[in-house]
């Protein structure tokens, strides 16, 4: 299993934010460090909850990817990972196929420029992170900049795409954008990786009816109109038929370059 991250920089403990709804309840660690006082018997729950600190979670993990065009640079940009405060929990060195970077980058299938996309980021090697630190996710993208390194150059001067980023496609880095992204992502890249914190509650709720209900609700519509003799295999070929996530291939095999 995953080590479980806590930072040891106090300023860098997260506290529990109830306006954070991306982040699903099981963040949180049930370890409340409460200094080195005894607690007395004669002492109310009030008293003993106002001493204690409060509840801290556990950093945040991200995807990072060094692309094809930046690989010439890569250490320079894991020195500058490092020196920003990110934790590097893994690394990898892979050659995508046109199939893994175009599920990759499914949610952009259809636009003009997923093609040369998927073009790009199956040329070469790349290089993938895994990252943590507190509040990660959005830090890393910050630290990478606008995904159009021209505009990088006027906004965010100093940014990794201002640096390193060529133009719009060959933008030398990337970024998960959400708690979600990061999950799928990891997974993606890193097939052994447990991402913890696993979505529960409300998360998982909002998750599964975007995601996966409606689509579930046609076939199992459909099946039951039909009745087929073989239920579970119909309503399996009917869901790779109607996968709305296509192209996407089934557990993408990643080469070790
Ligand atoms: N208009 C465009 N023309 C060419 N390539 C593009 C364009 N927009 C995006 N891309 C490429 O597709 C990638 C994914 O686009 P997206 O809109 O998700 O940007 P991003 O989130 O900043 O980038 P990334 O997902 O790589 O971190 C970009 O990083 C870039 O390589």
């Amino acid at each position: 299993m995953s080590p479980i991250l806590m930072d040891n920089d106090d300023d860098d403990i997260l506290h529990q934010d109830p306006q954070d709804s991306d982040r699903p309840p099981s963040d949180l660690s049930s370890s409340i460090s409460g200094g080195s006082s005894s607690i007395d018997d004669v002492e109310t729950e009030e008293s003993i909850e106002s001493r204690m600190n409060p509840p801290q979670i556990y950093t945040e993990r991200t995807l990072g990817i060094v692309k094809p065009d930046a690989m010439d640079k890569v250490v320079e940009i894991e020195d500058i990972i490092l020196r920003n405060g990110f934790t590097i929990l893994q690394k990898r060195k892979v050659h995508l196929s046109p199939e893994q970077a175009s599920d990759f980058y499914v949610e952009h299938y259809g636009k003009m420029f997923f093609p040369s996309l998927v073009a790009y980021m199956s040329s070469a090697p790349i290089t993938v992170f895994v990252l943590a630190k507190n509040k990660s996710i959005a830090s890393w993208r910050e630290l990478i900049g606008p995904t159009n390194p021209f505009k990088a150059r006027e906004t965010h001067p100093g940014c990794l795409r201002d640096t390193y980023g060529k133009d719009q496609t060959r933008n030398a880095v990337h970024g998960s954008d959400s708690f979600h992204s990061a999950e799928r992502e990891i997974r993606f890249m890193f097939h052994d990786s447990i991402v913890e914190p696993i979505a529960v509650g409300q998360a998982t709720k909002d998750y599964l009816a975007k995601e996966v209900n409606p689509t579930m609700l046609k076939g199992l519509t459909q099946l039951c109109k039909e009745k087929p003799g073989d239920p579970v295999m119909w309503l399996a070929e009917w869901l790779i038929d109607n996968n709305p996530n296509k192209p996407k291939v089934s557990g993408p095999v990643i080469s070790e370059a």
